[in-house]
């Protein structure tokens, strides 16, 4: 321990003016008397119980190790584990079906996943398993055809349909159904909304929308309650008893009756279901360290891993990548967009936008020219990320139109009638317009080139090679060759938004809207993005910048447009509205912020 002398020494250090030698300190380690205390105790007091369990003859271990492998066993064991797996495959395939259908926007498909879920969740299991088991009474066939034609195309003896196996799979599937349902819906609940926004933007399909982004992220959150559930079904397979299936539990209840043998048979089963949930513990280890990956900075060590004392996780990998030598010379951003032409044109019409009583755009007009830079700005609420949004059809127009070379946003023009879109043709018109978020919204559980390349390949269908190539090419124009392998929570914010534009630009926009894109980054950061945007401001690729760097706006947009409470007060060149502000409310605001 340091004694008061070497305590006064590093004191004295700087009080002296030189700094402490504090290379010639030894650390000592905290100490927890009373840890080893309790830790001594509990050993204690498991050696007693093992010795007492291990010599009281009245445990009966002979007759335990007689039954533990006999064959009436290992089949009850055996049907045990068959519908612990089945039931958990086929209840969280339907429970995962549930979850999806209770938070889509249709309010049939939430209904009748709610009712289900009720329904179930109400009904004991023992009951629902007695009910299956009596179908049979109620309807003696089963047909396959057409209702109420008398067209059948095969037909099947219930009873025999429904053997007892049968029912209790089918029971414990439905049952199990219901419950993991909720717990897959929580999941879903607790990804982050821009994840949501930022697959929306890059006009993810909804089945990649919900495999390859929500689930993988919303696993994390399933993952204990999940594998809680699959034990208690693991041992709820016992109350199939009622059916007079013998499972492992029915198994050792018919021997003990014969043989009286109460106590070590019941250790018999007791040892095989700690054996099955130590096999299952694992299993959740295994499956939650491949879901943790990008949710966490370093990904823990492995049980193997801590012992042997390496650590091969790709995520470190990726950690030691990124302090790797410095990559080849960094290209210009601009050659990597799509050649100057004139596209781009955004036409704003008469757009207003209400929610509730409370309107938040009001008769917004606006025309953003092609390959033009146009600056947003204006107080907190006026309504710029609404306008922003709304030209991304992330948020619905209440009145108005909003047309990108002509193509209506949200519409199909034939003659003098509208078509609504549907889902699908508004994410493939959403490909052509990039979106940078204030938040990043990276998927964290994807690596930088995975991001990247993410909508390249699953919207725009570029093989997967083409894609990385072209991936690896912008992360060097972005000056972040050697980031490619890393998670999104490895890098600093600055070097997140620079993937979220690089992300945005993979797409090869006519048109990139960015949303206060250096608000959430400390000031230091925020001059490498902004970096970024004026080389990207030079491409003759039309932007849109929602911002409160006034100073930016003036160097780099074309135009500027000031908002207030939902309208345009005013728009124009830099120069024009910094020097000669034609409306007080723009002078006042500048006054502010300047
Ligand atoms: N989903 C919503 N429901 C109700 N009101 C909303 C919703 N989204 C935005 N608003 C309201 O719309 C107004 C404009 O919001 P918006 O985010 O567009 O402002 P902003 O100009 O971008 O502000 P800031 O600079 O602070 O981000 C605000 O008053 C906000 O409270």
């Amino acid at each position: 321990m340091a004694s008061t002398t070497d305590f006064d020494g590093l004191l004295a250090g700087p009080q002296s003016g030189s700094a402490p030698d504090y290379s010639r300190y030894r650390v000592v380690p905290a100490r927890h008397p009373w840890r080893a205390v309790g830790t001594v105790a509990a050993v204690l007091i498991l050696g007693i119980t093992l010795h007492s369990i291990l010599t009281n003859p009245k445990w009966g271990w002979a007759v335990f190790a007689q039954y533990f492998v006999s064959e009436p066993v290992l089949v009850g064991l055996a049907r045990t584990v068959l519908l612990t797996v089945l039931a958990s495959i086929f209840g969280f395939l339907l429970g995962g079906t549930l979850a999806f259908a209770r938070v889509s926007k249709s309010p049939l498909l939430a209904g009748i996943s709610w009712g289900y879920i009720w329904l179930l969740r109400s009904v004991p299991l023992i009951v629902l398993l007695l009910i299956l088991n009596n179908l049979g009474y109620l309807y003696t066939t089963l047909d396959l055809g057409i209702p109420y034609t008398g067209i059948s195309f095969a037909q099947y003896n219930l009873v025999e349909v429904l053997s007892p196996f049968a029912v209790a799979l089918i029971g414990l599937s439905l049952n199990q159904a219901a419950f993991s349902a909720e717990i897959i819906r929580g999941g879903i609940l607790s990804v982050d909304q821009g994840q949501h926004e930022a697959a929306a933007a890059l006009g993810l399909s909804r089945r990649r929308h919900a495999l390859g982004i929500v689930l993988p992220q919303a696993m994390r959150a399933i993952l204990p309650s999940g594998f809680n559930e699959i034990i208690g079904l693991a041992k709820s397979t016992s109350m199939v008893y009622v059916l007079a299936l013998p499972e492992l539990f029915y198994t050792v209840q018919v021997i003990y009756r014969r043989n009286l043998e109460v106590i070590p048979l019941l250790m018999v089963a007791t040892v095989w279901y700690l054996i099955i949930m130590s096999v299952l513990s694992l299993i959740q280890l295994r499956i939650e360290r491949h879901y943790a990956r990008g949710a966490l900075r370093t990904t823990p060590a492995s049980l193997l891993e801590r012992i042997t004392g390496r650590n091969s996780s790709r995520q470190n990998k990726a950690t030691t990548a990124a302090q790797s030598p410095a990559p080849a010379a960094r290209r210009p951003l601009v050659s990597a967009l799509r050649p100057a032409r004139q596209e781009g044109l955004i036409e704003i019409h008469g757009l207003s936008k209400r929610y509730g009583s409370h309107t938040v755009l009001d008769n917004v007009n606006l025309t953003v020219r092609p390959g033009e830079v146009t600056a947003i700005l204006g107080p907190s609420g006026a309504g710029k990320s609404t306008l922003l949004r709304a030209i991304n059809h992330l948020e619905r127009a209440s009145e108005g139109f909003i047309a990108i070379d002509g193509e209506l946003i949200g519409y199909e023009r034939r003659g003098n009638v509208l078509y609504e879109l549907k889902e699908g043709a508004i994410r493939r018109r959403r490909a052509s317009i990039g979106m940078v978020f204030q938040n990043f919204n990276l998927f964290p559980h994807l690596t930088v080139l995975e991001n990247i390349i993410e909508a390249p390949v699953s919207v725009q269908k570029v093989p997967r090679a083409v894609a990385l190539e072209q991936a690896r090419d912008l992360l060097n124009r972005i000056g972040l060759s050697d980031k490619a392998d890393a998670y999104p929570r490895q890098l600093s914010g600055g070097q997140q938004q620079r993937v979220a534009i690089a992300r945005a630009l993979a797409l090869k926009p006519k048109v990139i809207l960015f949303d206060e894109p250096t608000s959430a980054l400390d000031p230091e950061l925020v001059g490498e993005v902004l970096e970024v945007i004026k080389e990207l401001a030079t491409s003759g690729t039309t932007m849109v910048i929602v911002t409160h760097e006034v100073g930016f706006a003036r160097e780099v947009a074309d135009t500027v447009v000031f908002m207030e409470n939902g309208r345009v007060l005013e728009s124009g060149p830099p120069a024009q509205l910094f020097n000669a502000p034609a409306h007080s409310r723009l002078g006042e605001f500048l006054a502010k912020v300047l």
